[in-house]
């Protein structure tokens, strides 16, 4: 893993073909985006209450759509998850959106968090509240970024609302970008 991010990071370039990307990327759109946020997301398998910060047993959505199990099923199979995810949250951001600093709702999920970014990079920062520390890690289209351990449970994550990002001192104009975040529900037990 890389030095310098946070233990139990784990970012995985290119694991999704620019193909494969498009094909979920096209499933996306062709599903009904949710409005109700700033951002569009569309939620499978279980629906997450942003407000309650839970999930209902009753929030059963039904068993996630072949073209999102397929990719479960690798997440196992590369040893990401040792139970098949069965959460999936769609979030789309145009330039300018990003997601505030948090920490995936413990009761709700499992241990283990994967997110894959598809069309276009963004940056993420990673803040750790006890020491101060901030880790930033660029999201390549493609790329899956799984968070465990203290990743997952001590820092925060956030995608800071901007137009570009700065890397390597050059500005870069973002674009529509996509994400599948794969997680376990875990309603009383702990898989990951
Ligand atoms: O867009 C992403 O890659 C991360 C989304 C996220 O942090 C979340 O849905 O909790
Ligand atoms: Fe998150």
């Amino acid at each position: 893993m890389d030095a310098g991010f946070p233990e139990g990071l784990t970012y995985v370039p290119e694991f999704l073909s620019e193909a494969a990307s498009k094909a979920l990327a096209d499933a996306l759109d062709a599903d009904e985006w949710d409005q109700t946020l700033k951002r569009r997301v569309q939620h499978f398998g279980y629906r997450y209450d942003y407000r309650a910060r839970s999930v209902e047993t009753d929030a059963y959505l039904g068993p996630l759509p072949d073209w999102l199990a397929t990719v479960a099923q690798r997440l196992v199979c590369e040893g990401h998850f040792h139970h098949a995810p069965d959460q999936v949250i769609a979030n789309e951001y145009w330039p300018g959106q990003g997601i505030s600093a948090h920490v995936d709702c413990v009761p709700c999920f499992g241990g283990s968090i994967v997110s894959l970014s598809l069309l276009s990079p963004c940056e993420m920062i990673f803040r750790n509240p006890e020491t101060g520390d901030r880790r930033f890690v660029m999201l390549q289209p493609g790329a899956l970024l799984k968070m465990e351990g203290p990743a997952r449970y001590q820092w925060t994550h956030e995608i800071p609302a901007r137009l570009a990002d700065t890397v390597h001192g050059e500005r870069r104009l973002r674009g529509r970008r996509l994400s599948l975040t794969f997680r376990n529900v875990t309603l009383g037990e702990n898989p990951t």
